[in-house]
C-alpha cells in the first residue's frame, strides 16, 4: 500500500525522468495555477463526498486530494520534511 511518503518519492521520479503518458507530467506542465484550481476541486469533491456520500467514497475523495496536494509541492519544491515542520 502507498504512503504519503511512497506516493511522493513516485511523483518526484515522475517530474524528474517525464514518462509518456503520465498526468503527473502532465499537471505539472499545466502549471501552479491549474494544479491550484485542481486542488480546489478536489478539496469540494471531499466535502460533498464526506457530507453525502459513503465513508468510501469520503475516503477516496481525499486520497486524489492528498494526490494534487503532493503535486503542487513537486511543482514548487517542497519536501515533505518542508510540509511536517508546520504540523
Ligand atoms: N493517486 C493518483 C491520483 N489521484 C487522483 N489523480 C488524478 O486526479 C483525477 C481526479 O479524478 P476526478 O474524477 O475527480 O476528476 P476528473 O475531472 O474525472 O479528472 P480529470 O478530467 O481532471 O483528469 C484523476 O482523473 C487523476 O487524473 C491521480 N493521478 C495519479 N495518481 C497516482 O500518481 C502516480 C503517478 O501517476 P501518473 O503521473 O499518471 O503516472 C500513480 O501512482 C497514480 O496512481
Amino acid at each position: 500500500m502507498k504512503t504519503f511518503e511512497s506516493l511522493y518519492a513516485e511523483l518526484a521520479e515522475k517530474a524528474r525522468s517525464r514518462p509518456e503518458g503520465s498526468g503527473t507530467v502532465a499537471q505539472l506542465d499545466a502549471g501552479v495555477h491549474a494544479i491550484g484550481k485542481k486542488i480546489v476541486e478536489e478539496a469540494a469533491e471531499v466535502w460533498m463526498a464526506s457530507e453525502y456520500e459513503s465513508d468510501a467514497a469520503a475516503a477516496e475523495e481525499i486520497s486524489q486530494l492528498l494526490y494534487h496536494l503532493q503535486v503542487m509541492m513537486v511543482a514548487k519544491g517542497l519536501t515533505p520534511d518542508d510540509v511536517y515542520r508546520y504540523l
